[in-house]
C-alpha cells in the first residue's frame, strides 16, 4: 500500500514544488513540509521524520541537494533527486550518495508517481532482504554447528557464507591477543572461487617466516576497537604504520583493505572476524550495518565453537598441527566454464551469487571482450528464470530504424515493408532475461521507449491498439562510460538510474594477467580438440611475453589469437607467439573482431572510432574530418551513405 507516506519535498523553484505537491497530494500521500533550502529541510525533518524525500539537487543557499542527501543517508531516509541534467562532476557527486531514483526536469505526472513507487517498492525490499538474508545466515550457522564437518572447517563455512555479503580474500579468526597467552589465530586465503587455503598457526610461521613468539608479540600490537571499523586506502596506512600481526599478513598477501568486526561473546571476551581484501576501497559504510546486523550470529556461533569439544581455541598450547592446506567444497562449480582465479574475478563471481536470486535489473560495465556477455548468461542460469528464455539484443548492431520494432515488435502493415506480424524481444523474453547488450549505442527517441516499458511493465507493438504485460528481468551492458554519456546528453539520466541498480564491472584482461596461463590452456584444449591436433602447452617465454601485452580486444583477442596459434604450430608446444605490435593493437581496438568485414563495414567502424575519439565533431581543430585527412563535405557525406549519425557514432 503506497499511500499514506509522509513526503517531503525539497525544491526552491516555487511552481514546481506546488506542482509536486499537487501531484503527491492527489495520488493519496502525505505531504510533511515543503522547504526551500538544506537547513529549512533539515529543521522539518527533526519535526515529522519523512518515509521519503524529493530532492533538488540545486537549491537556495549554500548547501545543494547532494549535502542534504549525505545527512539522510546517515539517517537511513530514502530519498530520491529531481533535478534538469547535471553534468558529470555534479552526478559523479550525487551517485556516491546512492539515491532510490532520479526524476529528470522536465517532468509527467506519471514519471514522477511512477519513480516514488519504484523508490518506495526497492526500499522496502531492502529491509526485506536484510531480515531474509539474516534469516538464510541463521539457517546457513545451524546447519554448518550441526555438521560433522572439522573444527576449523565449520569456521570457514560461516566465513564463506558471508562472502557474498563481506567480499574477502583473506580472513582471520582469533580473540584479542593477550601477552602471557599462546598465539592463536586460523586464516582463510581465498585461491579459487570456492577454494581457500587454511593457515593454522605453524603454517603462517612458515609463510611468514616468524617464529611463534614473534607472531604472539606482533598480535599484542594489532589495535583492537569494540565497534566494527573499516579501513581503505588512506586509513589502511595509518592503521599499519607501526609493526604488527595484520601488517604483515597485509604485506604478506598483499591486501589493500581491512573490515574488522569484534564478535562479543556471551562471557564478555570479543574474538575477532577480520576481513581483507586486495582492492583499495572494498569496503563501506554498508558493511558496518551488516557486521552489527550478523553481530549476534556470529556471537552465538562463536561461543558455541569456542565451548565444542574440540575446539583449539580453549587450549593454552595449540594441539592444531594437523595439515589442511586447501579446502576445496565438493559443491559443482557455478562458474564452471569461465576462467580465471584472480582477485578481480572471484569479486565478479561473488557480485553475481548476490544478484542472480534477486529479480533486479543488472549494469554490466567493462571494454569489449572481457566476458559480459558470458556473465550475463551465468546471471540469468542462476536465477529463478533459468528455465525461461535468454534473450539476447546488440543495441550496436541495428540501424536506429529498427530498434523498436526488434524490441517491442510490430502489427502487420505497422510501416512500410511490415508485411507479417512480428514479436519484439520483450515478448520473447516473457518469464525470463532480457540482455540489452550495448545499451550505450541505444539511440535517445528508443531510450524514452524502454524507459516507458520498464516502469510500466507492459508494450505496445508498433502499430497495435493494445498493452501487453511483461514480466521480463533486465541485463543491460555496455563497454561506454554512461556517466559521461549523460554528462554529455547522450543517455537519458532517467534511464541510467533504473538500469543501474546493480552494476557489476568486468575487469580488463591486463590487469589480471594471473588469469592469461588458465585462459590460454583453456583455450589452447579446445582448439587442439577442434583440429585434432596434438598441443600440449605453450612455452614458459611465450606466456611471459603474454603477460607484457596490453590486450585491447581482452579474452576475445586472446581466445582467437590461441586458435591462429594452434592452427599454424608444428611442433607439440607452441614455442613462439606473434603478439600484435602497438600499430596492429590501434586497427585491433578499431575492429576487435577477428572476423574478415566487408570495406564498408571497416570504413564504417573507422569513421566511428573517429567521431567518438573527437567527441562527435566534425568539423575544424580537433574534429573527426582533419583527424580522418578528410574534407568535412566528404565526411559528412559518406556518413549519410553508411548511415552514420553524428550522436549514434559517438
Ligand atoms: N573467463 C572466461 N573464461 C573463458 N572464456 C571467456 C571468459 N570470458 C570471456 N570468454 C570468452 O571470450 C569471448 C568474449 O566474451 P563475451 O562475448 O562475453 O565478451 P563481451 O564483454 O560481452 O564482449 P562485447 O562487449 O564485445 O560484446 C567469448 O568467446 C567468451 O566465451
Amino acid at each position: 500500500m503506497i499511500s499514506r507516506k509522509n513526503i517531503l519535498v525539497v525544491e526552491d523553484e516555487f511552481i514546481i514544488a506546488d506542482v509536486l505537491t499537487n501531484i503527491f497530494k492527489t495520488a493519496g500521500y502525505n505531504i510533511c513540509g515543503v522547504a526551500d533550502n538544506v537547513t529549512e529541510a533539515l529543521d522539518m525533518i527533526e519535526h515529522s521524520r519523512p518515509d521519503f524525500v524529493l530532492v533538488d539537487i540545486f537549491l537556495k543557499g549554500k548547501t545543494t541537494g547532494i549535502d542534504l542527501a549525505h545527512r539522510l543517508m546517515e539517517m537511513n531516509i530514502p530519498f530520491i533527486y529531481i533535478s534538469a541534467n547535471a553534468n558529470e562532476k555534479v552526478l559523479e557527486a550525487a551517485k556516491v550518495t546512492r539515491p532510490y531514483g532520479f526524476v529528470v526536469k522536465p517532468f509527467r505526472e506519471k514519471d514522477v508517481l511512477i519513480a516514488l513507487d519504484i523508490a518506495i517498492y526497492r526500499h522496502e525490499n531492502q529491509r526485506e532482504n536484510g531480515a531474509r538474508q539474516n534469516a538464510m545466515l541463521q539457517k546457513k550457522a545451524s546447519e554448518i554447528l550441526a555438521s560433522s564437518k572439522k573444527w576449523e572447517h565449520k569456521v570457514l563455512e560461516v566465513g564463506k557464507s558471508l562472502q557474498p555479503f563481506i567480499p574477502f580474500e583473506f580472513l582471520s579468526v582469533g580473540m584479542q591477543q593477550q601477552e602471557d597467552e599462546d598465539f592463536y589465530e586460523l586464516s582463510f586465503f581465498r585461491i579459487a572461487y570456492d577454494e581457500y587455503q587454511l593457515l593454522d598457526a605453524p603454517e603462517l610461521m612458515v609463510v611468514t617466516k616468524q617464529k611463534k613468539h614473534e607472531l604472539t608479540r606482533l598480535k599484542t600490537a594489532d589495535k583492537y576497537s569494540q565497534l566494527a571499523e573499516y579501513y581503505n586506502e588512506q586509513e589502511m596506512s595509518e592503521l599499519l604504520s607501526g609493526s604488527s600481526f595484520k601488517k604483515l599478513l597485509v604485506d604478506t598477501y598483499g591486501l589493500k583493505s581491512h573490515l574488522s568486526v569484534p564478535v562479543h561473546l556471551p562471557d564478555s571476551r570479543i574474538c575477532y572476524f577480520n576481513f581483507y581484501s586486495r582492492r583499495s576501497t572494498a569496503y563501506q559504510d554498508d558493511h558496518l550495518v551488516l557486521s552489527d546486523r550478523v553481530q549476534p550470529l556470529l556471537a552465538n556461533f562463536m561461543a558455541a565453537m569456542i565451548n565444542a569439544p574440540n575446539s583449539p581455541m580453549v587450549q593454552k598450547e595449540s594441539n592444531y598441527a594437523v595439515k589442511h592446506p586447501v579446502s576445496k567444497s565438493d559443491q559443482p562449480n557455478p562458474f564452471a566454464g569461465i576462467i580465471g582465479g584472480s582477485h578481480l574475478l572471484l569479486t565478479v563471481f561473488d557480485h553475481v551469487m548476490q544478484v542472480s536470486g534477486a529479480d533486479s535489473s543488472v549494469l554490466i560495465l567493462g571494454e569489449s571482450g572481457t566476458g559480459k556477455e558470458k556473465i550475463a548468461e551465468r546471471i540469468h542460469a542462476l536465477s529463478r528464470r533459468k528455465e525461461k528464455p535468454f534473450v539476447k539484443i546488440n543495441c550496436a548492431a541495428l540501424p536506429a530504424t529498427l530498434i523498436d520494432s526488434e524490441l517491442f515488435g510490430h502489427e502487420k502493415g505497422a510501416f512500410t515493408g511490415a508485411y507479417d506480424k512480428k514479436i519484439g524481444k520483450f515478448e520473447q523474453a516473457h518469464g525470463g532475461t532480457l540482455f540489452l547488450d550495448e545499451i550505450g549505442e541505444l539511440p535517445l527517441e528508443s531510450q524514452s521507449k524502454l524507459l516507458r516499458v520498464l516502469q510500466e511493465r507492459e508494450i505496445e507493438r508498433i502499430g497495435g491498439r493494445t498493452t501487453i504485460k511483461t514480466d521480463v528481468r533486465i541485463i543491460a551492458a555496455t563497454n561506454r562510460n554512461l556517466e559521461k554519456e549523460v554528462a554529455d546528453g547522450r543517455f537519458r539520466l532517467d534511464l541510467f538510474y533504473r538500469i543501474n541498480v546493480f552494476p557489476i564491472v568486468m575487469p580488463p584482461l591486463r590487469e589480471r594477467t594471473e588469469d592469461i596461463p588458465d585462459l590460454a590452456k583453456y583455450f589452447l584444449n579446445i582448439y587442439a580438440r577442434k583440429t585434432g591436433k596434438v598441443v600440449r602447452g605453450i612455452a614458459p617465454q611465450v606466456l611471459d611475453s603474454m603477460k607484457n601485452y596490453h590486450w585491447p580486444g581482452n579474452i576475445r583477442e586472446l581466445e582467437n589469437l590461441i586458435e591462429r596459434n594452434v592452427l599454424l604450430t608444428r611442433d607439440d608446444m607452441i614455442n613462439s607467439m606473434a603478439l600484435p605490435t602497438q600499430l596492429e593493437q590501434n586497427v585491433n581496438a578499431v575492429v576487435t573482431e577477428q572476423k574478415i568485414i566487408t570495406m564498408s563495414e571497416g570504413e564504417r567502424a573507422h569513421i566511428i572510432a573517429a567521431l567518438r575519439k573527437c567527441n562527435g565533431k566534425i568539423w575544424g581543430e580537433g574534429g573527426a574530418a582533419s583527424l580522418l585527412n578528410l574534407p568535412p563535405t566528404t565526411l559528412n557525406s559518406k556518413m549519410k551513405k553508411l548511415g552514420i549519425r553524428k550522436d549514434f557514432g559517438i
